[in-house]
């Protein structure tokens, strides 16, 4: 067995709980009902964007009653730590995307480098119509790419590191049921 750092239990402990798992539940039902209302009909494929994604895509589609297809892409900038770096792609989504509609699914709209990637890629791939929803839009002035609105956004946050919900914190806390910031960051 690894240890676990002591410091993933005491980052845990001391963090502040910005939203609870009900104000994100509710959220994300809300996001559901817009979603349904503008997709229903479009057959899109649903693409999570690893890891952060991982939560969110899982509790949005089951309320998603329509025909749709789900895969994953994976770009990373953060790789554990509370600072954004390079964007590094791992995964390109696999499949011909030329005419398709496209909702892409990430946990946190940060500085917005990473969707900015991936909305450029998807423009390059010949994407049709190209939906963005992400579960936190984080308030500040920093945006990259301030021409990339998501189209679903379930919940605004403060300018701190957060966890939760498929966010980690150095690659714990994914599993929190909650949406809480980091003590002092
Ligand atoms: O708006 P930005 O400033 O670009 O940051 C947002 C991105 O950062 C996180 O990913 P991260 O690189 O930490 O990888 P992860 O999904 O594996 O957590 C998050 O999941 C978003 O994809
Ligand atoms: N976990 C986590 N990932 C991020 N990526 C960009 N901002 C954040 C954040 O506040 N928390």
């Amino acid at each position: 067995m690894t240890a676990i750092p002591s410091e993933i239990q005491q980052v845990r402990n001391e963090a502040d709980c910005l939203f609870t798992e009900a104000q994100v539940e509710q959220a994300i039902d809300n996001m559901a009902t817009d979603i349904s209302r503008d997709l229903a009909h479009r057959n899109p494929i649903v693409f999570s964007v690893m890891n952060g994604g991982l939560v969110l895509t899982g509790k949005l589609v089951t309320k998603l009653g329509f025909p749709l297809e789900i895969s994953y892409l994976h770009a990373t900038r953060y790789r554990d730590k509370t600072q954004g770096a390079d964007l590094e792609w791992r995964t390109y989504p696999q499949q011909p995307l030329k005419g398709r509609t496209v909702l892409i699914v990430d946990d946190i709209y940060d500085e917005g480098s990473t969707l900015g990637a991936i909305v450029d890629h998807c423009r390059e791939e010949g994407v049709e119509d190209m939906h963005i929803a992400v579960l936190v839009d984080k308030q500040h002035d920093r945006k990259a790419r301030p021409d990339i609105i998501p189209d679903y956004i379930g919940l605004q946050c403060e300018d701190r590191y957060v966890f939760g919900y498929g966010m980690d914190y150095k690659g714990y806390w994914r599993n929190a049921p909650g949406i809480f910031a980091v003590k002092g960051l």
